[in-house]
C-alpha cells in the first residue's frame, strides 16, 4: 500500500500477524499494515502514530512526503499522540510519547470493525493505551495508565485538496493564539490564510468540528469526546524541515487535546473522524 513516500509490499513485509495484518519496516521503523474489506491503515510503533486511513478508498490523513521513519525523530503527519506534555513544556517538543516505541497488546476484527490496542512502556512503567477502532468511521481513545496526571493531544494532521479553499466549522470564537501569545476572537467558519496556532477551550468536553473541503469535495466531521481543548495548527509558509514549503496548502492539524484538565491515571478521552463526500 502506497501512502505519498511510504510504501508496502512485499519487500517491506516482515511477517504475517493475521489475517488482514501485517508487520513491516522500512529504513529504521516497523509499521503495521492493515488490509481488511472495511479499512486500509498504517500505523507506526514508533510513537502508535496512525500515517494513513482510507475512509471509501480515500486517504484522509496526511503524511510528509520527506519523511525518513528513523529512530527517536517524530514523524512528521498522521495522528501523533504527544504525551505526557504538549509543545515545549517540556524536552522533547510533544513528549516522549511520539518518540519511542509502544507495543501492539491486542487486535480484533470482524466484518464490522477492526480493533488494535496498543501500549507505552517507558523507564519501566505501563504509562499509556491506545486503541483505535475501523468501522465506516475512526474512533481513537486514549488511556491514562501512569500515576502521575499528563497532558495529551491527539495531533491529527487532516489532508486537504485546498486549504485556501477549505472552512473549519464550529470552534468557539475566542481561542488563545500560540503566535501572539494572547487571546483573540476568531470568526465561524475559519478560513486559515497565513500561519495559525491557537488553542480552544472547549466547555461542554465534548464537542465536534466540520473541516470542509471543497477541492476534495469532502466533510470531515471531528467529534471531541472529554477533551478540553482544540489546538489548529498550520505553519503556513514557514514549514518545518521535514515537511516540503507548498505542503501546508494540504494539510491542517486539528488536535483533540487535554492540556488544561490533565488525564488521570483510568482516565480516557477520544477523537471520532468521520469522512463524507459531497457532489
Ligand atoms: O514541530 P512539532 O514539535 O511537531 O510541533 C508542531 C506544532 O504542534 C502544535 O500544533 C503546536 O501548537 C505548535 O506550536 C507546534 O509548532
Amino acid at each position: 500500500m502506497r501512502v505519498y513516500m511510504l510504501e508496502l509490499n512485499s519487500q517491506t513485509l516482515r511477517k504475517n500477524l493475521a489475517a488482514y495484518l501485517e508487520l513491516h519496516a522500512v529504513n529504521e521503523l516497523e509499521f503495521l499494515l492493515i488490509q481488511h474489506p472495511l479499512v486500509k491503515a498504517i500505523i507506526s510503533l514508533q510513537g502508535a502514530q496512525l500515517l494513513s486511513w482510507q475512509a471509501q478508498g480515500k486517504e484522509v490523513l496526511w503524511l510528509s512526503d520527506i519523511e525518513p521513519f528513523v529512530q527517536g525523530k517524530a514523524i512528521r503527519g498522521g495522528i501523533p499522540l504527544s504525551y505526557p506534555w504538549f509543545n515545549k513544556n517540556g524536552t522533547p517538543s510533544h513528549g516522549y510519547a511520539r518518540i519511542n516505541p509502544w507495543q501492539l497488546e491486542s487486535y480484533q476484527m470482524d466484518e464490522q470493525q477492526v480493533e488494535l490496542s496498543l501500549v507505552l512502556n517507558y523507564a519501566q512503567e505501563l504509562k499509556a493505551r491506545v486503541v483505535f477502532t475501523f468501522s465506516e468511521k475512526l474512533k481513537l481513545e486514549f488511556y491514562q495508565l501512569a500515576q502521575e496526571q499528563a497532558q495529551v493531544a491527539l495531533h491529527s494532521y487532516y489532508r486537504l485538496g485546498s486549504l485556501a479553499q477549505a472552512q473549519v466549522l464550529n470552534l468557539p470564537p475566542q481561542a488563545l493564539d500560540h503566535l501572539q501569545d494572547k487571546q483573540i476572537s476568531v470568526d465561524s467558519p475559519l478560513q486559515i490564510t497565513q500561519a495559525f496556532d491557537a488553542e480552544f477551550k472547549l466547555t461542554p468536553f465534548t464537542q465536534e468540528q466540520i473541516i470542509v473541503d471543497p477541492s476534495l469535495q469532502r466533510k470531515l466531521k471531528i467529534k471531541h469526546d472529554r477533551a478540553s481543548e482544540v489546538v489548529v495548527w498550520n505553519p503556513g509558509q514557514a514549514t518545518p524541515q521535514d515537511m516540503r514549503a507548498s505542503e501546508h496548502q494540504h494539510m491542517l492539524c486539528l488536535e483533540t487535546a487535554r492540556l488544561s484538565e490533565l488525564l488521570k491515571q483510568g482516565e480516557s478521552f477520544a477523537v471520532e473522524i468521520e469522512s463524507s463526500h459531497f457532489a
